[in-house]
């Protein structure tokens, strides 16, 4: 009886010569008017519940139960309700704030008001575009640590490469935000406990159809109690490091701390500390994870990609590691992490309540109605791209560019992504560090299915064969500058965080 309200979600994966229309739901065709149905598919998969004409640049609603939803799939209306009247748009939906705020308290992704000004002026200073150079040596080291061990993984193993890439950017933030003298137990404790969170909170919060404005406290599971208790315990032990003096000098928790002295109206207790450092590890480390994982899954599909980002790390790097100063020659690298973005954005869609209400084109909106911005649809809109369900980096390169708030992986406006630069340097230096040296192959057969719960990632992981890369020539590297500090692989035995 359940199993016809809880339909198979069908995968389109389509490739040809030079082609790749890369996995995605089919378009849904049940009949409309079934909104259990709808409701439960919604519950499994948010992605999977869109009609061909979702896809289409326009707003529309519908009722779900007692409440209205609307789903604003128009620049020009996503510019009105994220920038113009952002005021009226700014706070989170209860969905988004139910389910996060047992981890993250009053951590700035959740929070709004008064405390969410002050604390976004204090994080964006702190994860800001300036501030990526002082970081991007732990971003290198890092990627080059897992090199080092991918080099010691047999040929042509298979490694689910999720898991790799969510280690990989787990340590990435956490030696950013905690120093480098966390450690691996702590690091893989901290990541394990956000992955299990995830796996066991509802996002879509029922009792908010049924009528509560601010939906209902999710029910907390033992389970979930000790997922929050494992990150917690060590969170809470490093900001008592860091408040006694003894933590590590460069770390982002060590400049809210001093931002802290210097401006004690700020009120940020240990709690406070521990919500924002917290809301940072999550902010960053999935969305970068997902992000790496649908990037190899691309290039695995598309060779002919693929062989244009070896040539260019070739061209640019020759042996040495690829490094920041590279970036801005890695044009196929950036290219193909921005065409990632499109099609598998990490957050693929930003919900927001309105405090009074309103009207959106011509629909009238009452206060506390659920707003759909849908990064997914609206990159997948024919006429903001052309043939948009496939994968072409070029549509990023020279100097070509979506139409003003087409593309928005990274929201836009206020709320905007104040990490975008730290996640955007790390996605292409990772990405051209690690394809210097390897390469991930899918079998033909294997099936992808993309799967949105808190972030999209690839529904059971991403299974791939590691393959090692030959030795780049010398007479490849024309033009390139070597630099001392990340010259070849070889990283001090004992200092890899991933050693088994
Ligand atoms: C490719 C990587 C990333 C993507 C795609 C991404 C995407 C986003 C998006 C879409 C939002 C807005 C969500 C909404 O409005 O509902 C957001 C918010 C946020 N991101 Fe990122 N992000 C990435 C990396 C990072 C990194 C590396 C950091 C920190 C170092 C970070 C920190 C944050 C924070 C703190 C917020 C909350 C901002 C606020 O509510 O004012 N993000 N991110």
């Amino acid at each position: 009886m359940l199993a016809r309200f809880m339909p198979q979600v069908e995968i389109v994966e389509r490739i040809s010569d030079h082609v790749l229309e890369p996995a995605h739901a089919a378009y849904y065709s049940a009949p409309p008017g079934q909104y259990l149905r709808l409701f439960m598919q919604a519950r499994k998969d948010f992605l999977s519940i869109w009609r061909r004409g979702d896809y289409r640049e326009r707003v529309s609603q519908i009722q779900l139960l007692g409440r209205q939803v609307v789903l604003v799939n128009s620049p020009d209306v996503i510019r009105d309700i994220l920038v113009k009247r952002r005021d009226n748009y700014e706070r989170k939906s209860p969905q988004m704030r139910r389910a996060l705020e047992y981890l993250l308290g009053d951590g700035l992704f959740i929070s709004d008001g008064p405390t969410w000004r002050q604390r976004r002026a204090l994080v964006s200073d702190i994860v800001h575009k300036d501030r990526v150079p002082a970081f991007s040596p732990i971003i290198e080291q890092t990627a080059l640590e897992m090199a080092h061990r991918w080099q010691r993984i047999p040929d042509r193993t298979t490694i689910d490469v999720l898991p790799e890439m969510a280690a990989l950017t787990a340590e990435i933030i956490s030696r950013s935000v905690f120093g480098r003298e966390l450690g691996d137990a702590s690091t893989t404790e901290v990541s394990d406990s956000f992955t299990q969170y995830q796996s066991l909170v509802d996002s879509t919060n029922p009792g908010y159809f049924l009528g509560f404005d601010e939906g209902l406290p999710m029910v907390r599971t033992p389970a979930l109690k000790r997922a929050v208790r494992r990150l917690h315990r060590v969170v809470d032990r490093i900001v008592e490091d860091h408040l006694a003096g003894r933590g590590s000098h460069n770390s982002m928790m060590e400049l809210l701390i001093r931002r802290q002295k210097r401006n004690p109206e700020l009120g940020l207790d240990a709690v406070a500390l521990r919500n924002e450092a917290a809301t940072i590890f999550m902010a960053g480390h999935e969305t970068t994870a997902a992000t790496l994982t649908w990037a190899w899954y691309l290039l695995a599909r598309a060779p002919w990609v693929e062989r244009a980002v070896h040539d260019e790390i070739a061209r640019v790097c020759g042996d040495r590691a690829p490094t920041l100063e590279d970036l801005p020659n890695l044009h196929w690298c950036q290219a193909v992490i921005d065409e990632t973005l499109r099609l598998y954005p990490p957050v693929p869609i930003l919900a927001r309540q309105n405090r009074e209400a309103d009207e959106i084109g011509d629909i009238r909106v009452p206060r506390g109605s659920l707003i759909l911005i849908v990064p997914w649809l609206l990159h997948r809109t024919e006429s903001l791209f052309e043939a948009p369900h496939e994968f072409r980096p070029e549509r990023f390169m020279d100097g070509r560019k979506p139409a003003p708030y087409s593309y928005i992986p990274f929201a836009s406006g206020p709320r905007v992504c104040p990490g975008q630069h730290f996640g955007l340097t790390e996605a292409v230096l990772c990405l051209a560090i690690l394809a210097q040296r390897f390469r991930l192959v899918l079998p033909p057969e294997q099936k992808v299915v993309p799967q949105c719960r808190l972030t999209l990632r690839p529904r059971d992981g991403l299974p791939a064969t590691l393959v090692h890369r030959p030795p780049v020539h010398a007479s490849a590297a024309s033009g390139a500058t070597p630099r001392e500090k990340t010259q070849g692989m070889d990283v001090p035995a004992g200092s890899c965080p991933f050693s088994a």
